[in-house]
């Protein structure tokens, strides 16, 4: 359902905000009636904005802080807290973007000592880190003076509301795997990422086959050796076409909700000898930053209320199931693994809990 005033209201805030983000302006993030003014490291013209003069403060994740080795006092309170700290100006650009990108830390190995600071507003530090995540940017900023676009801490939960989902097109669509096929667009008055679910066969009363599949353009459409998702998409669709029916959400959360650059990034990092878990934290995300409410209100705009979860991943199984889909049963997806994905795979089973 779309979206009421004030939701809508909020929405276009983190909406504006994160293009901001995008574009290397400031935005402003209020929380407790104090605001801080942040400007993207990524995106922004650093030269042009940093003073000659003074200090320049900038906020960081925890775990970049944990990289950079930050003793920090306030981090024992909550260590996922976001970390600030001050540096003596003049910086350059590159001297600042060698802080807090962690692909850089092989070239520029010696950096700090750093001092952490008291955090001066931690829920606008927090918001601002994940809405960077949701613009798909490293989560590092520097506190300027003023800002043009203003979000609140809480305005990005409107922005994510998956119930504001309606699908807004329908059509046939055969495909390889199956020709009695057709696909569903969904979108959101909320955030401009268009879902795709695509029913593959004939819909009876059954219990359907279901795949969430997060998006991977670098698996879906280029062959990737480095993960499993091409194939067990293809698998995926191939045995739908061979029960009664089945469907596929395909859920526009690249790089486990990271977002196609930072996926990249992670994969740098892994070619530093990181794994996908720690290259994740290592950037300064959650190891999985996806969101299956999504899946779970596609499911019912579909009227499937009953699956059987097509997964090796037990978190899949209850994020649905904490949304009211009954996962009747799963099916584990069984993918040959080639040299390049070995430990990828090896990786998913052994510290996030994959099942085959
Ligand atoms: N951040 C990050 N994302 C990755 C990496 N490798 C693959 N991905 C992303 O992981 C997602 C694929 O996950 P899925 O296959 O849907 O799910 P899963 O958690 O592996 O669980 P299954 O249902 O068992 O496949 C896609 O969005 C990929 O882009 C990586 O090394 N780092
Ligand atoms: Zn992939």
């Amino acid at each position: 359902m779309p979206l009421d005033g004030a939701d809508k209201a909020a929405a276009r805030r983190a909406a504006r905000a994160i293009d901001a983000l995008r574009r290397g302006w400031p935005i402003g993030v209020e929380a407790g009636g104090e605001r801080l003014n942040l400007l993207p490291v990524e995106t922004a013209d650093l030269e042009a904005a940093l003073p000659s003069s003074g200090t320049i403060s900038l906020i960081i994740s925890a775990s970049r802080a944990a990289t950079l080795k930050l003793l920090n006092q306030f981090a024992a309170a909550d260590p996922n807290l976001p970390i600030q700290i001050s540096l003596p100006a003049p910086l350059t650009a590159a001297e600042i973007i060698a802080i807090v990108d962690p692909v850089l830390d092989m070239r520029y190995p010696m950096k700090g000592p750093f001092r952490s600071e008291a955090l001066s507003n931690a829920p606008a530090a927090t918001a601002a880190m994940d809405l960077a995540r949701h613009g798909g940017l490293l989560p590092a900023f520097v506190l300027v003076d003023s800002a043009e676009d203003i979000t609140r801490a809480e305005d990005a939960a409107a922005f994510a509301d998956a119930d504001a989902l309606i699908i807004s097109a329908h059509a046939r669509l055969p495909v390889a795997a199956n020709s009695e096929a057709h696909i569903y667009g969904f979108r959101s008055d909320a955030d401009a990422t268009d879902h795709i679910a695509l029913v593959v066969g004939k819909r009876d009363s059954s219990t359907p086959i279901v795949r969430l599949h997060s998006e991977c353009l670098t698996g879906d459409v280029l062959g990737s050796l480095k993960c499993d998702c091409g194939p067990q998409l293809h698998a995926a669709l191939e045995q739908m076409s061979e029960a009664t029916w089945g469907v596929l959400l395909y859920l526009r959360q690249e790089g486990r909700g990271i977002g196609l650059i930072n996926k990249l990034r992670a994969y740098a990092l892994q070619d530093q000898g990181f794994d996908t878990v720690d290259a994740n934290q290592r950037l300064g995300f959650a190891i999985d930053a996806r969101d299956f409410s999504i899946a779970a209100r596609m499911l019912d705009l579909l009227n499937v209320p009953k699956i059987k979860l097509l997964t090796n991943n037990p978190e899949k199984v209850e994020g649905l199931e904490a949304c009211g889909v009954t996962v009747e049963e799963r099916l584990p997806v069984k993918i040959a693994a080639n040299p390049h994905n070995e430990f990828y795979l090896d990786t998913k089973r052994d510290r996030t809990g994959h099942k085959l």
